[in-house]
């Protein structure tokens, strides 16, 4: 380590991507801090992947127990099933507080150092810190910024965290409105359908675009409307947008043309909650002292290298990882950029390939993908002059899916006719969210549907639904 420095990376952030960024610098030797606002864990082990998982985990158990139907193909009965919402919110923050405490030990144990308080630059290789024992200056060879997102509520929309909320109130399930809207059909949106649908909920959601869950393939889309959104009890209003939520008893929504912003309509529920994306928490970061500007949206600027830039230039020594670079606001995506930065730091630069990075709704079923859709693949080919293909198979075509008496589902495959190699793979079904990472560890590998066509998948399991896929596709192509 250089004398010149307190240390040689200080990380500015906790949440996974900070932490990831941590171990692997202690690995490769940095003498390493870390600065945290708030909690440990950040978004993802606090107010989202992980309690989010645990409600879905316990609302699962509850839609599966009650279908009757379901359990009866398997020659199960069972009486009537009932939930305790405090329960299953306490499994949450139990998860939480254990996986919080986890986290922490795992710094402390490879000796990084926690800094609690707020950290602003204060010029190039220096940081203050507004600790609870008054401003503390520290200097670093190398700086990484991870200061994450929060929610984004749109203007117009009044949240009162009670009637009116975003996810993190919603993850705490304080109660169960019988009638709640959901604004916006992204993850949070889906996800909390799920849950909320599975506790005996009435749901309504509303997504300004005209189709809802807009990010998919729209293959995978179809199905997710018939499995996710028709058996249940979920009205949908799509191509308007919620103009003005007032919050109260009742709560009031305002649903407006997206284009002529008249209203269309108003609801009236007993309370709503606000899923239309996040922003990044780069304000009163200092970045002003190193010349830096954020962009229109208040992302941090960033090189392929996630070094942070300066009028377009990179910034000695300043790294920018995780939601606030706005790549993908993924926990692992977050983690891998401060893996590779680390490395790039100690000389060995590495740059991430987002294409190979897997996504999931961990609804139920589960929806995965990673890589392109069919239409951005399409477009891809069309600009570059080559040709795509793509292959379906579906999960009532698996042995063990029907075992489980689980047979929708789909698994898509995107690829180039000329090589073979993977574009992207889309998963709806029974533990998609597992299945996904054969086609990202392809994707990453640069592995072609013949190569994987010739690995053996066990049987019977739901791996096969892929393997089948990439036997098809080189039976397409001959
Ligand atoms: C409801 C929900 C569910 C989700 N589910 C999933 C999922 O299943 N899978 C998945 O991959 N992703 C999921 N995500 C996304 C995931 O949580 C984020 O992508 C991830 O947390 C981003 O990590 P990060 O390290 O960039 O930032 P964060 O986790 O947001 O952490 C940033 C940390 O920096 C601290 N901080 C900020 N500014 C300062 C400062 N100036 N000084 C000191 N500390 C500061 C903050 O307090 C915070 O603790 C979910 C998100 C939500 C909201
Ligand atoms: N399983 C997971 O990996 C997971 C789970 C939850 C969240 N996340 C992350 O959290 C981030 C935020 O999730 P999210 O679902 O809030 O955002 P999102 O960007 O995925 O979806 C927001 C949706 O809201 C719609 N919308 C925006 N304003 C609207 C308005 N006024 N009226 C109607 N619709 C409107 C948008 O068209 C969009 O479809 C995502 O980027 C995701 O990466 C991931």
């Amino acid at each position: 380590m250089s004398d010149a420095f307190d240390y040689d990376l200080l990380i500015i952030g906790a949440g996974v991507g900070g932490h990831g960024a941590a171990l692997h610098a202690v690995k490769r030797g940095l003498k390493t801090a870390i600065v945290e606002a708030d909690v440990m864990g950040g978004t993802c082990v606090n107010r989202g992947c992980i309690p989010s998982k645990a409600l879905l985990a316990a609302s699962g158990r509850v839609r599966e127990l009650r279908n009757e139907h379901h359990l009866k193909s398997l020659g199960i009965s069972v009486g009537n099933v009932t939930y305790d919402r405090e329960a299953i919110a306490d499994h949450a923050k139990n998860l939480v507080s254990k996986i919080q405490g986890d986290m922490t030990n795992s710094l402390t144990r490879l000796g990084v150092d926690i800094i609690k308080g707020w950290a602003r630059l204060a010029g190039e290789q220096k940081a203050a810190i507004a600790t609870p024992d008054g401003e503390k200056i520290v200097t670093a060879k190398d700086i990484i910024l991870s200061p994450g997102s929060v929610p984004f509520v749109p203007p117009g929309i009044e949240t009162d965290g009670k009637t009116v909320f975003t996810s993190d109130e919603a993850l705490k399930l304080d109660w169960l409105p019988d009638w709640i809207a959901i604004i916006g059909s992204g993850y949070i949106g889906l996800e909390f359908s799920d849950v909320y649908t599975a506790l005996g909920c009435e749901v309504t959601i509303i997504e300004a675009l005209d189709q809802l869950m807009p990010t998919f393939d729209p293959d995978i889309a179809k199905i997710a409307q018939r499995v996710l959104i028709a058996p249940r009890d979920i009205e949908t209003r799509a191509g308007v947008i919620a103009q003005k939520v007032t919050p109260g008893s009742p709560v009031v929504i305002e649903l407006a043309n997206r284009e002529t912003r008249e209203v269309v309509e108003t609801l009236e529920v007993d309370a709503c909650l606000v899923a239309t994306g996040r922003i990044p928490a780069t304000k009163d970061l200092g970045l002003e002292k190193v010349g830096v500007e954020a962009d229109r949206r208040g992302f941090i600027p960033v090189d392929d290298h996630l070094q942070v830039l300066r009028n377009g230039e990179p910034v000695p020594h300043l790294w920018a990882i995780g939601d606030a670079t706005g790549k993908m606001m993924l926990a692992h995506a977050a983690s891998a950029q401060g893996i590779l930065t680390v490395e790039t730091i100690c000389g060995e630069p590495r740059q991430i390939n987002y294409l190979s990075i897997p996504a999931a709704a961990f609804t139920h079923p589960e929806v995965s993908f990673v890589g392109m859709t069919e239409p951005a693949a399409k477009t891809l080919a069309e600009a570059e002059g080559f040709a795509i293909d793509t292959v379906k198979t579906y999960f009532k075509g698996n042995s063990k899916a029907l075992a489980e008496g689980e047979g929708d589902g789909l698994a898509k495959v995107i690829y180039r006719k000329d090589t073979g190699e993977i574009l992207g793979a889309h998963i709806i079904g029974m533990h998609a969210a597992d299945l996904i990472q054969e086609a990202a560890n392809a994707i990453a590998n640069g592995q072609t549907v013949t190569e994987l066509s010739f690995c053996v998948h066990t049987h019977p399991t739901l791996s096969e639904v892929l393997d089948e896929a990439f036997k098809r596709a080189v039976v397409v192509s001959a």
